[in-house]
């Protein structure tokens, strides 16, 4: 049996199908395109019989797509399959997949028919697809819930009739992976001319079980899967594209089977789709989620930092992202804070690093999201002490039609010195103040106030940047009283200049 697995994307199509995911014909083109950058081997383009606007995506992306089959879906009807064809006759390969209901539910309740007049229009269908394209898939819908003898009879004849894949879907995400390997086991053994047809999954994610369920296929022979990015589909979803890839990749040693996808063209195909269909990608989705290669506690932070391997299966270049993420939180521990501020420059001791470490602790329990100026300003905070200029104390009088006024006290070696001076606004007027203080020819090259994010009595923070002597030194303060906070950035960037003698 052939080791290559067929990858059929049907993100125009079953994707397609989820309320708010539908694109015009320009967006389809340009996933249709990435589709096939990404190296699938066959992209089912819409439901052309649905409506003018499907037709016309079909059209146009066999116009735009020069490698990859257009596969174009039907019912088991001759309008639907006429139409289809029309809508294919700009492809340079075209596929129509035309199929019907065998379940017990579907035959009675939905077709109001019988097992034979059910096989019966599946052969048919499939002959009159025939007359059009050599190319036909059949699909068995709701397979998962169709009696397996059953299900081979439908099967072999469709074969007969000229079908070169048969699609097996689990249309209502029913089976369990034993089940559906199984079944797929048992038209293997049991369809007489099976060999002459590539067998195709098509698994929901109803029970969480797509992709399990599609491997589980595979390995019993099936060598098509029909898959979408990030899983998208009807309901809860089809099987996704990406997992199904990278199972074949990671694990290659245990199932030997290859897909022509290119690996690293995944991350932003997932990206591009997410955001055509306006369709959030779950942070912890498999492969890529944003958490997908990202480690937060410490213990798994100090194991990906000695050997990523510890604890990734795959590397992250692989599906086109760039790096794993270490993100600090409450669950961090020194090794991931010491890698972070060596990323920013900051070379600690050990025991300058445990006091750092102790105030992200508590920092880290309130607030959620730690960024780089946070442990800046933390780093800062850790050598306030040892700092010789301190603000020991600041009054500011300002408001609308009042001119600033500022009165600061500064602690220079033990000596308190004081200063009052107005400005243009409150900040002016304190910075002012302090130069009165401090003689040295500064400038200051930027100054940056970071919105505030939760609410008025939030911690606002500065950034400020000091050109002296032709060098340029930083400073960071904190406070939830703005104009402190700049005094303190100011005195934080005055306090790094070469002592004078
Ligand atoms: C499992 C899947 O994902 S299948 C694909 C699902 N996708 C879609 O349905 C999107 C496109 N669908 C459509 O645009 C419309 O449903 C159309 C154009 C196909 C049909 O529209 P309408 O003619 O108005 O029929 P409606 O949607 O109300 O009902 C579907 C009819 O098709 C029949 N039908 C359903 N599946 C099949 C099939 N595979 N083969 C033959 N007939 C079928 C149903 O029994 C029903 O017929 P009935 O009214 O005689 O009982
Ligand atoms: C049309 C078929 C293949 C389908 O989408 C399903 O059965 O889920
Ligand atoms: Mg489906």
């Amino acid at each position: 049996m052939s080791d290559r697995l067929f990858i059929f994307d049907t993100t125009l199509r079953d994707g397609e199908q989820v309320p708010g995911c539908q694109l015009n014909t320009v967006e389809k083109i340009e996933v249709a395109k990435a589709l096939q950058d990404l190296g699938v081997d066959i992209i089912e383009a819409g439901f052309p019989v649905s409506s003018p606007g499907d037709f016309e995506s079909v059209v146009e992306i066999s116009k735009a797509v020069t490698w990859p089959t257009i596969c174009a879906l039907t019912r088991a009807v001759k309008k639907d399959i006429d139409v289809a064809a029309e809508s294919l006759k700009y492809a340079k390969k075209g596929r129509i997949h035309t199929g019907i209901g065998t379940s017990y539910y579907h035959i009675h309740h939905k077709l109001n028919s019988t097992p034979e007049v059910i096989m019966e229009r599946a052969v048919e269908a499939v002959k009159y697809a025939k007359q059009y394209v050599e190319d036909v898939e059949f699909y068995a819908e709701d397979a998962g819930r169709t009696d397996n003898e059953f299900l081979a009879k439908v099967v072999e004849a469709v074969i007969k009739a000229g079908a070169t894949t048969v699609n097996i879907p689990d249309t209502t995400g029913y089976c369990l992976p034993t089940e559906f390997g199984e079944k797929i086991k048992f038209l293997m053994e049991n369809v007489n001319g099976i060999h002459k047809a590539v067998i195709s999954t098509h698994c929901h994610n109803d029970l969480g079980m797509a992709t399990a369920n599609t491997v589980a296929g595979i390995m019993n022979g099936a060598r098509q899967a029909e898959v979408t990015i990030n899983g998208i589909g009807e309901r809860a979803g089809n099987t996704s594209l990406e997992e199904v890839v990278m199972i074949m990749k990671s694990r290659y040693q245990v199932l030997g089977i290859e897909t022509g996808v290119n690996t690293k063209n995944i991350y932003q195909t997932s990206r591009l789709v997410s955001t055509l269909m306006n369709m959030p990608v779950q942070p912890n989705k498999a492969i890529v989620g944003r958490n997908a290669f990202a480690h937060s506690s410490g213990i798994h932070q100090d194991g990906v930092l000695k050997n990523r391997e510890n604890y990734e299966i795959m590397d992250p270049t692989e599906v086109g992202i760039n790096e794993s993420a270490i993100l600090l939180t409450a669950r961090s521990g020194r090794a991931a804070l010491k890698h972070r501020l060596e990323l920013m420059g900051f070379e600690l001791s050990k025991e300058k690093l445990d006091e750092v470490y102790e105030k992200f602790l508590k920092l880290a329990d309130n607030k959620k999201d730690i960024r780089d100026d946070d442990i800046a300003l933390l780093v800062g905070d850790a050598t306030q002490q040892e700092r010789r200029i301190k603000l020991d104390f600041l009054q500011v009088l300002t408001g609308k039609k009042l001119e600033p006024v500022a009165i600061v006290r500064l602690d220079i070696a033990g000596e308190k010195f004081d200063a009052t001076s107005s400005g243009n606004g409150p900040v002016d007027a304190a910075i002012k103040a302090v130069k009165q203080i401090i003689h040295r020819q500064v400038t200051i090259e930027e100054f940056l106030v970071q919105a505030i994010t939760r609410g008025s009595d939030d911690i606002g923070k500065v950034h400020m940047q000091i050109e002296y002597n032709d060098s340029i030194f930083h400073g960071f303060g904190a406070h939830t009283d703005i104009v402190t906070a700049s005094v303190e950035a100011y005195l934080d960037a005055v306090n790094k200049l070469p002592v004078q003698v």
